[in-house]
């Protein structure tokens, strides 16, 4: 039985938790066997979304990633609250924790403000400025 890490308390009531630990189970990750899942918070609706992997293993895509992407394509453009949590590869092994990688931080700056919270499940809940300070955006290029 694989272990999922504990729910934060401060996050529990938006349900955000629990439906990135059951994003998790859907993980496609024969090669990493890391089970990552997510859910956010847009427009007052949930999307969720699991890491998932290909035999070329470039391919890969996190579940934060899947879950913010569906909520673009379902017509949302600002993130207001995140929850990532992953499941320990090893059966009976400890609990695991991820920091979301960078590309995925960097997405969530394109959809949130700088004070998004994101909740890394079983480490705490941080801001997106924590995360990613002085990110880049649409201002950089001139084109704002
Ligand atoms: O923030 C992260 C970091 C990694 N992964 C996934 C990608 C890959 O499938 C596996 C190992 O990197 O974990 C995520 O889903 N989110």
């Amino acid at each position: 039985m694989a272990s999922v890490t504990a729910p934060d308390p401060a996050s529990r009531a938006s349900g955000l938790t629990a439906a990135a630990q059951a994003a998790a189970l859907n993980a496609h990750a024969p090669y990493s066997r890391f089970r990552v899942g997510a859910a956010v918070r847009a427009g007052g609706q949930v999307y969720t979304g699991c890491n998932v992997e290909n035999a070329s293993y470039g391919l890969a895509i996190c579940a934060e990633r899947v879950a913010i992407f569906k909520a673009v394509a379902a017509g949302a453009r600002r993130l207001e609250a995140v929850a990532v949590a992953c499941i320990d590869a090893s059966p009976g092994g400890p609990a695991s924790t991820l920091m979301p990688c960078g590309a995925c931080r960097q997405v969530m700056a394109e959809f949130a403000d700088s004070s998004l919270p994101v909740e890394v499940v079983g480490v705490g809940t941080f801001t997106l400025a924590d995360l990613l300070p002085q990110p880049f955006t649409l201002g950089d290029t001139g084109r704002s």
